[in-house]
């Protein structure tokens, strides 16, 4: 809706005068600022002068540490000072340069005759006139602030504390402002969309994932917003805005409950930390520090180092998408990741809990330099007999308090005992008091390594106990008494060689990390965070039940965002159908869920094909954007020639201004070859091959598998192959889904041989059918370059 000049004119002011405040600010913080940076400066210093007396008497040495510690004491003060001053000038640059992005006006019911209504300019972060202290920008995480994104002109309300305000929305207004200059603005009477978010969305990504606050649609809000229940699961479309949520949610918690969480009580859980990092800049362009960011594997290798390696999540995804049924060793991990990632093995893992309560752990005997000190019967007589009616993680308590108990008593006798050798073996010179000396430090070296095999409870083997279920049968079906989906025995007999042979080797596949992470914390007591007050899962589909219990008991304090599509669970064999599990770890009373079904990334034509390749997908919808039709790219079987074609599609992405173009690729071995295939067919110099090790994202022109693509998105997708040979299982549906739906603006099916069978129902308006460049058609033959 077009503005008349008169209105312009006064939001020109209203702009000049908002910057000018904000200036005015940014000087008073600055004068306030180097203040406190000097009185850091000065408590330091002072400090620094009392700590070198050291010629001093001990009186004035212990008068000088008290003063030490009180001055510590105001430096702390001092410096937290310094630092929020610091924090409140970030705000204010970056308000510096967009002070608002909104404006409503909201007439309250019941406001007397001829008031005028309130005008709302909602901005990052709120802005209030230092002299009066009225609100000059509205901070967007306010509860004043969530009508703009709630409602549309007319009724409208926001909760208070004494109740809801009820009125009506009388004017909304967008401005997009950069470097303090008014560039756009306009009114909206519809939802905020419409013209902004096309005007957002149709910017093509060449860089990091943005926030998404000056667009924030009604139901992503709630979801922002969300604290009916303290465990909420965003069941989302690919694209509908999971990760946004999941960064703005931070940023809300963040403003809403400031002065009891601090960033770094709350920790994201993200698949990888390519991914960390493309979305590590949302929270600092929001004026807030980032939250904690962590990989389940970073967690399990921390736990797990000294017993066993654990293989990575992107290694077994490799494995089970190059190999085939019937292959040594395919089935029986194929099958051990359906059965290990299930609910119903976590019941035999309690259950295997609770016989281990009366026989099984399996102990290490304590050493004694190369001797035996404690031995694996003598420990197992104390956990089953002495300690036997407390909780196993007392039990282990009280044995390493008994046995560091032991150890004087020992260093005692073993001393002595090698003192005499000493004195009788003439190799050892010295005086008696020079062997009594030496003979108490060689004790004490072995001691010293007791005290720390007990203290890091050594003496217990939880990868043998463990190992143990899969070795002995008869252990195994009683673990497994009454629980459902107990594999097939012969079925159940390959899983078992395959493991013992993984974990003998030294690795524990990765199906095995999580029961064996959730059977060694609960024997040893869980090491819990109390501190962090809230967990959020991206990618939340990726996850057992296993793992959902881990992170229960690990933060127990903690609630928990989950966010996840269950169409894009994408690893072979781990089948997550739902997120009931969810419900049933944390009660359904504690659950609540949000759906989300409208899809922002991709322009509509990109939408309505990938909705098609799923059943049910129709309840999809796309976000009015258009662009052109995915084209399916028939492509030449020959490599060489292929990777030329490809190349030519890469150039013709390129020359019509794409600034980022993905090859998506099915796994990281063919990732490899393609890109090979493209370097050697004189692909673009800077063209990246993405693997797992990749720390920092780049996406101006990559090769990538579809498991490192997931949660990314490129202006471009080239899909390298999409052909029948290899999409052709039916579990690799939801890996080709995954691939087309990273597309923003335009979507190149490449494919060789027969069209894959997700594609084959696909309605054919929905897509157009070419031929690579350089490349004459189907009938032509396998790939006869035109020209060349
Ligand atoms: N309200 C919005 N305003 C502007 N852009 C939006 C909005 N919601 C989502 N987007 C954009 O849509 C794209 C997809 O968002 P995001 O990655 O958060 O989705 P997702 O649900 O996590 O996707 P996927 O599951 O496919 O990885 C991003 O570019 C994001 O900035």
């Amino acid at each position: 809706m077009s503005i008349n000049p008169e209105a312009q004119k006064a939001e020109e002011i209203r702009l000049a005068l908002t910057l000018r405040e904000i200036d005015a600010q940014l000087v008073k913080n600055q004068s306030v600022s180097d203040d406190r940076r000097d009185d850091v400066i000065d408590v330091r210093k002072m400090i620094w002068e009392e700590m070198r007396l050291d010629n001093a008497n001990w009186a004035f040495k212990f008068e000088a540490a008290g003063d030490v510690v009180m001055n510590s004491l105001e430096l702390a003060r001092i410096e937290r000072g310094y630092l929020s001053a610091q924090a409140a000038a970030r705000k204010l640059r970056l308000m510096r340069s967009t002070p608002y992005f909104a404006r409503i006006d909201f007439q309250e019911d019941g406001a007397p005759a001829g008031q005028e209504p309130e005008q709302i300019y909602i901005g990052l972060s709120s802005l209030l006139d230092d002299r009066t202290l009225e609100p000059i920008v509205y901070d967007w995480r306010s509860p004043i602030a969530s009508m703009y994104y709630d409602f549309t002109l007319g009724d409208a309300r926001y909760p208070t504390d004494e109740g809801h305000v009820d009125g009506e929305i009388l004017l909304k207004r967008q401005f997009k402002i950069v470097n303090g200059l008014l560039q756009l603005m306009f009114d909206s009477g519809i939802r905020i969309g419409d013209d902004m978010l096309q005007f957002m969305l149709g910017k093509s990504s060449d860089d990091k994932m943005k926030s998404i606050v000056t667009t924030i649609q009604s139901e992503q809000n709630q979801a922002i917003r969300y604290e009916e229940h303290p465990i909420l699961i965003v069941q989302g479309a690919a694209g509908s805005g999971k990760t946004s949520i999941a960064l703005q949610r931070v940023a809300y918690l963040l403003y809403k409950y400031r002065k009891s969480i601090q960033a770094d009580q709350m920790i994201l859980f993200s698949p990888n930390p390519m991914f960390s990092d493309y979305i590590s800049n949302v929270l600092p362009e929001l004026g807030e520090d980032n939250m904690r960011q962590t990989t389940f594997q970073d967690f399990a290798e921390h736990r797990l180092s000294g017993f066993i390696l654990p293989e990575d999540r992107y290694t077994q995804i490799e494995a089970m998408l190059t190999g085939n049924p019937g292959e040594p060793g395919y089935d029986a991990k194929a099958a051990g990741t359906a059965y290990k990632s299930s609910q119903a093995f976590l019941q035999v893992i309690r259950n295997y809990l609770v016989l281990l309560e009366e026989e099984g752990l399996a102990f290490d005997a304590i050493p004694y330099g190369a001797q035996v000190w404690k031995n694996e019967k003598a420990l197992a007589a104390l956990f089953y007999g002495d300690f036997r009616h407390h909780r196993m993680d007392v039990r282990l308590e009280r044995m390493g308090e008994l046995l560091l108990g032991e150890i004087p008593l020992l260093e005692e006798r073993q001393a002595r005992k090698l003192y005499k050798t000493m004195l009788r073996h003439p190799k050892y010179l010295g005086t008696e008091d020079e062997l009594k000396q030496q003979s108490k430090k060689h004790v004490h070296t072995k001691t010293n390594a007791i005290k720390s095999f007990v203290r890091r409870l050594q003496f217990i083997n939880p990868l043998r106990t463990y190992r143990q279920l899969f070795a002995d049968q008869e252990l195994f079906l009683r673990a497994a008494a009454g629980t459902p989906g107990i594999p097939e025995p012969e079925v159940w007999k390959d899983i078992c060689t395959y493991t013992l042979e993984q974990l003998d080797s030294g690795t524990a596949p990765h199906e095995d990390v999580p029961p064996l992470l959730y059977l060694l914390e609960s024997v040893t007591g869980w090491n819990s965070f109390n501190s962090i007050r809230h967990v959020i899962l991206d990618e939340a589909q990726d996850y057992s039940p296993f793992q959902y219990e881990i992170i229960r008991r690990l933060f127990p304090r903690s609630k928990l965002t989950l966010l996840g599509d269950l169409n894009q669970a994408i690893t072979p064999n781990m089948r997550i159908e739902s997120y009931g599990y969810v419900e049933e770890l944390y009660g359904k009373e504690q659950t609540g869920i949000l759906r989300l079904s409208k899809s922002y990334r991709s322009t509509s034509e990109i939408v309505e094909f990938t909705k098609a390749l799923l059943p049910g997908g129709e309840a999809i919808e796309a976000f009015s954007r258009s662009g052109e039709k995915p084209q399916l790219v028939k492509l030449a079987a020959e490599p060489e020639l292929k990777a030329r074609q490809v190349v030519g599609l890469i150039g013709k992405l390129r020359d019509g201004g794409s600034p980022s173009v993905a090859v998506i690729c099915r796994t990281a071995a063919e990732s490899q070859a393609a890109y090979e295939a493209l370097q050697a067919a004189g692909a673009p110099a800077h063209l990246h091959l993405v693997t797992r090790e990749e720390t920092s994202f780049r996406n101006t022109l990559v090769v990538i598998p579809v498991y490192l693509a997931k949660g990314l998105e490129f202006d471009s997708v080239i899909v390298w192959d999409g052909g029948a040979s290899v999409y052709g299982r039916e579990e690799e549906r939801k890996l080709f889904y995954t691939a087309c739906t990273r597309a923003m603006n335009t979507l190149y099916v490449g494919y060789t041989g027969e069209k894959n069978r997700f594609l084959e129902p696909v309605n054919h308006s929905l897509y157009e059918e070419q031929a690579a460049p350089g490349f004459v058609g189907e009938s032509a033959g396998a790939g006869t370059p035109a020209g060349g």
